[in-house]
């Protein structure tokens, strides 16, 4: 096994179905090894499983018909996100060449319009943390202590590659290790701003939680006991635009695309699934569904996606043959009866992701009353009264349903002070939501 020339923040499992599968197709092709030195992000629990194993574990493939098990040996050092020596070793080693990023939405700790929210109690925490020599906690602080690492080693240029559901992720990526960088230190700001590349991609590939029953599986099929194994669903997909000055894996044998703007890739994506997959979580879990299969089979939800997708379709830089495509690509996946996808796991932090997910198309329908967006908003403030737990929207449901719904509604568009209309049909929708709750 070669040295490790990827990084990867955020050990969980998306970062194994994707990143790490897709190195390792490349591996198998014959060509150029590379391998990962991958760390957790906030508990070490996945780092110490893996290594156990020697770091290999199954890909259990699965289709609406049956699982296939693939074995994936690409990450060659499994590491708690808490060892910042190792950390900083591998971002200091002039073969480092980039590092992906699995951390959620939330873990980027960003304002609304986009920057760092430095005001944030542990950014505030890890920028008094790297100013007195002691090692930062959030992954922004953690990514600027990894480059002056490597800035201080004399080593060269890398990449960094944002792999999760963020609008101009890398663009987004660049802005806040910028913002974070010039507080500690503007010379490593000035550095990273000369020599580092930041990627912008579309990441697709639904991967689950794993079950109990997929261990039994994994070793029915290998022939091998696996802690571990990753669950995934067949279709995979990954398109990428921007440099990368140290070199990379050619991606490319096991299907990545490399193109000059991954903008209309992102917006279908994030608009047709992330924004449907919202909608599906808040209406589902209020209609008594578990599952994204369970709901997308209620006429209601189904409904409530197709009017979420009938508003977004004007933003999206395809024909209609296209995005008819992808809509019925998409009813097809979650038609996998299979594919245990929680809803409770995708209604997480819905303060971040509802913003990314449809705040651009909610602008483009400003002065008007858009049923799709304005269920999705009304379904989120169900959820939040309901007890659903997010940090990011402590408060927002405490009041009445119509300060509730104009509170919602500014967590999305902050700008806007005057949308009383849309505010109203808001809390209507969320009141007939709740009132139907379970009562299908
Ligand atoms: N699971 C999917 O289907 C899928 C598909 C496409 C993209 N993604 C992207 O990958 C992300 C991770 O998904 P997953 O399914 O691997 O989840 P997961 O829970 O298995 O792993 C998440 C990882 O991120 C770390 N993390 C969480 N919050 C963090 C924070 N505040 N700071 C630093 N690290 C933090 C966790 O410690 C863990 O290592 C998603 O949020 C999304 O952006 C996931
Ligand atoms: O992973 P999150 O938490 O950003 O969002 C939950 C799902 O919408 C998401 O994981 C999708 O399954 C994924 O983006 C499909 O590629």
């Amino acid at each position: 096994m070669t040295a490790p020339r990827l990084v990867h923040l955020g050990l969980g499992v998306f970062h194994r179905s994707h990143q790490a599968w897709y190195t390792e197709q490349v591996n198998r092709a014959g060509g150029d090894p590379w391998h990962y030195a991958s760390f957790t992000g906030r508990r070490p629990d996945a780092a110490i499983e893996l290594a156990r194993q020697d770091c290999a574990y199954t890909l259990l493939i699965r289709a609406a018909d049956e699982d296939r098990a693939e074995p994936v040996s690409s990450i060659a050092v499994a590491a708690d996100g808490a060892n910042h020596q190792l950390w900083n070793h591998y971002l200091a080693d002039a073969r480092t060449a980039l590092v992906t990023l699995t951390v959620t939405e939330a873990g980027y700790r960003l304002r609304s319009d986009g920057g760092l929210d430095t005001a944030a109690a542990d950014i505030r925490a890890d920028v008094r943390a790297t100013l007195a020599g002691e090692q930062p906690r959030t992954a922004v602080a953690r990514l600027a202590a990894g480059l002056r690492a490597r800035m201080r080693a004399g080593c060269g240029p890398l990449a960094i590659v944002s792999c999760d559901n963020l609008a101009g992720n890398g663009e987004t990526t660049r802005r806040a290790v910028l913002e974070f960088a010039d507080l500690v230190d503007p010379t490593l700001a000035s550095w990273i701003a000369a020599e580092i590349s930041f990627v912008c991609t579309m990441v697709d590939r639904i991967t689950p939680g794993v079950e109990p029953a997929d261990l039994a599986t994994a070793e029915r099929l290998t022939g091998r006991p696996d802690r571990v194994p990753v669950v995934a669903e067949p279709f995979t997909d990954w398109v990428l635009a921007g440099d990368f000055p140290a070199g990379r894996p050619v991606w490319e044998l096991a299907g990545a695309r490399f193109v000059d703007d991954v903008r209309p890739y992102e917006m279908r994506k994030l608009f047709l699934l992330n924004g449907a997959h919202s909608m599906l979580a808040y209406l589902g879990l209020a209609r008594g569904h578990a599952t994204v299969f369970d709901a997308i089979g209620d006429p209601v939800c189904r409904q409530a996606v197709e009017q979420v997708w009938t508003e977004a379709g004007p933003l999206l830089p395809f024909t209609s043959d296209e995005i008819g495509r992808a809509k019925a690509d998409l009813l097809e996946r979650w038609g996998n009866p299979r594919i245990d996808h929680q809803l409770a796991k995708i209604a997480l932090d819905g303060s971040e992701k509802l913003r990314v997910r449809m705040a651009p198309v909610l602008r483009s329908y400003a002065g008007q009353q858009p049923l799709g967006q304005a269920t999705l908003l009304a379904a989120w403030l169900v959820h939040l009264r309901a007890g659903g737990q997010d940090p990011g929207a402590a408060g927002l449901a405490d009041g009445s349903l119509p300060a509730g719904a104009a509170a919602v509604l500014r967590q999305v568009v902050p700008e806007w002070d005057d949308q009383g209309a849309l505010a109203a049909v808001i809390a209507h929708t969320a009141a007939e939501i709740e009132e139907r709750r379970h009562h299908r």
